[in-house]
């Protein structure tokens, strides 16, 4: 395929379109009888077990999927990222998460330089860091250890590391050796969650770690501010040097900041916002939180993964696999959504970083060459663990709308409990769920079935379950760091494939920025209003009213700075 035409064009694209008909003739309930069929759709890796058994897919269709990959070049694509190559071609960037969790004597390339020496000084000074504040070496400004440690980021800078502390804190060995220590996450600029986060926390025992890629993010900036008011009201401005430190490509605003550079955490422009879980982003505030060694095997496997991802013939490679089955649902099946399903609530955070990574990726409206795509990329990702949401949207997945389904089930609990007096234990409980609801969205229930079973003949079509609704399940042998890591990079690689596919830069995210400038507008609207008594001007008459009206209304809201700080 010539870099300028579109994936839509070529003859794999059309052969799947054609397909879809042949699909649409057999139900689910009917693909499930080929053991053979099912059987080829069990893929497994480093104790990691999929089944895409239950995927709207003959063996055709994954052919035909290969096929076009090969149109797209997905091979040749996953080897210029792994090469280190500007493919963030609108940034001009090379995109190389993989080198964060790369060993210590890998080569990996970028711009003619190996990153992988700077990356481990970088986690080299973590360790280090992160060991004399667990030990008490490193105390704030009145002696006492630093018990305590509140991470101010947002997006890329949050969600990941907010999904992997999740994860850990129920983990036997992570808990162990978490013991006395708390790691909360200071994201929203609402002044809620400043309350929220600082309260029960002592300026003393705190170290805040402001984590920005580019150190001028307007929620995060404020929010340091916020956070560096309230060490210094408390304990003087001379103390922020033992009480604040940073995570950011730019070291030079972390120095404006006012936060010494020697305390500072550096990661690079070739590692994009929400693939920076596994940069000092994630690991320096995991690291305070749980110890560097438990971090190192969360980086473990999700290295892993990513050498699985390179190697592995694509028949037999989970995030290829992945990927292209969710380009086959949104694009030729026509299913726009997604639904990610953890039957572990330890997994509850998975969702939304998902959500970050793949609708942040995928959601654009032009090639990466720039030329507008006549198809549909990404999809709407949301979800909740299970079986909470079965008691909440399953309802619709089952009778309403189809919505492919991740089911991700876990082994091992990660806290086992068994009542002497139950028949099964509550994990098992837990998993009988992740079992049955595939089967139950695959096979459905019939009207002939129902008139078996003597329901009132005015209940039947209410009762009946349609079926053929496509889930995958991923099975992982128990939820330690180092699984942790793999399912990370498995998603995160997933979302690359199916960005590959649809030829977009899943690298780059202009569709944040038009609401951030118009905001900018706002906030200078407001601050004007209220100093100078301007009128509101400039805006339309919808947005003009509501800004009016906000101002009119909070006009009595007190000013005293001291209201800032916690009031619950
Ligand atoms: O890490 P920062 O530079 O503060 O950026 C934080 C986040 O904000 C941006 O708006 C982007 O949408 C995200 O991709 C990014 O992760």
């Amino acid at each position: 395929m010539a870099s300028s035409a579109l994936i839509s064009d070529t003859e794999s694209w059309k052969d799947l379109r054609a397909h879809v008909e042949e699909i649409n003739k057999t139900h689910l309930r009917d693909l499930m009888n080929n053991n053979n069929r099912c059987q080829s759709m069990m893929v497994e890796f480093d104790g990691i077990l999929i089944d895409y058994s239950r995927q709207r897919a003959t063996l055709d269709t994954l052919n035909k999927l290969f096929s076009l990959a090969e149109a797209a070049r997905v091979k040749e694509k996953i080897i210029r990222m792994f090469n280190g190559e500007h493919i963030n071609s609108t940034e001009n960037r090379s995109v190389l998460h993989i080198a964060l969790r790369a060993p210590r004597d890998a080569v990996i390339n970028s711009d003619g330089k190996n990153v992988v020496p700077e990356v481990w000084h970088v986690l080299d000074k973590i360790r280090d860091f992160s060991e004399r504040v667990r030990s008490g070496a490193w105390v704030g400004a009145t002696g006492k250890t630093l018990k305590d440690v509140v991470a101010v980021g947002i997006g890329g800078s949050f969600l990941g590391p907010l999904f992997v502390h999740t994860a850990l804190q129920t983990e036997a060995e992570a808990s162990e050796c978490a013991r006395g220590r708390q790691l909360r996450f200071l994201a929203n600029v609402d002044p809620i969650d400043v309350a929220r986060n600082i309260t029960g926390l002592n300026p003393e025992t705190t170290l805040v770690v402001v984590v920005s890629k580019t150190f001028t993010t307007a929620e995060t900036m404020l929010n340091a501010r916020t956070m560096r008011e309230w060490i210094s009201s408390v304990l003087g401005p001379l103390a922020v040097a033992k009480h604040m430190v940073a995570v950011s490509t730019n070291l030079k605003l972390v120095e404006q900041f006012g936060i010494d550079p020697n305390n500072a955490f550096a990661f690079w422009d070739w590692v994009g916002g929400r693939y920076s879980v596994c940069s000092a982003v994630g690991v320096l505030p995991l690291s305070l939180q749980y110890g560097f060694s438990i971090v190192e095997k969360f980086l473990k496997g999700a290295s892993s993964v990513d050498q699985h991802f390179l190697s592995a013939p694509f028949e037999k490679n989970i995030p290829v696999l992945l990927g292209l089955l969710s380009v086959w649902n949104v694009s030729f099946l026509g299913y726009p959504a997604r639904a990610i399903l953890p039957y572990s609530q330890a997994l509850e955070k998975l969702a939304p970083h998902i959500q970050q990574v793949s609708m942040e990726s995928n959601g654009k409206g032009v090639s990466i060459d720039g030329v507008p795509l006549p198809y549909q990329t990404g999809e709407i990702d949301f979800g909740e663990p299970g079986t909470n949401g079965q008691h909440s949207f399953y309802q619709l997945i089952h009778q309403g709308r189809v919505i492919p389904c991740d089911f991700i089930g876990v082994v091992k609990s990660q806290q086992p409990i068994y009542l002497k007096d139950e028949v099964v234990n509550n994990h098992d409980e837990l998993m009988s769920n992740f079992f049955a609801q595939p089967d139950a969205l695959a096979y459905g229930k019939t009207p002939e079935q129902l008139q078996k079973e003597n329901i009132p003949e005015h209940l039947v079509s209410h009762k009946t379950f349609s079926g053929n609704r496509p889930s995958l399940s991923i099975l992982l042998p128990s939820l330690n760091a180092y699984n942790i890591g793999q399912l990370l990079a498995i998603y995160e690689h997933r979302v690359a494939v199916q960005g590959f596919v649809w030829c977009i830069n899943s690298f780059d995210q202009w569709g944040v920025e038009l609401g951030k400038s118009l905001a900018t507008q706002v906030r200078k609207q407001l601050h004007a209003s209220r100093k100078k008594g301007e009128s509101v001007e400039g805006f339309n008459f919808s947005t003009k009213t509501l800004i009016t009206r906000y101002l009119e209304a909070s006009a009595d809201v007190p000013s005293d700075p001291s209201t800032l700080l916690p009031n619950i």
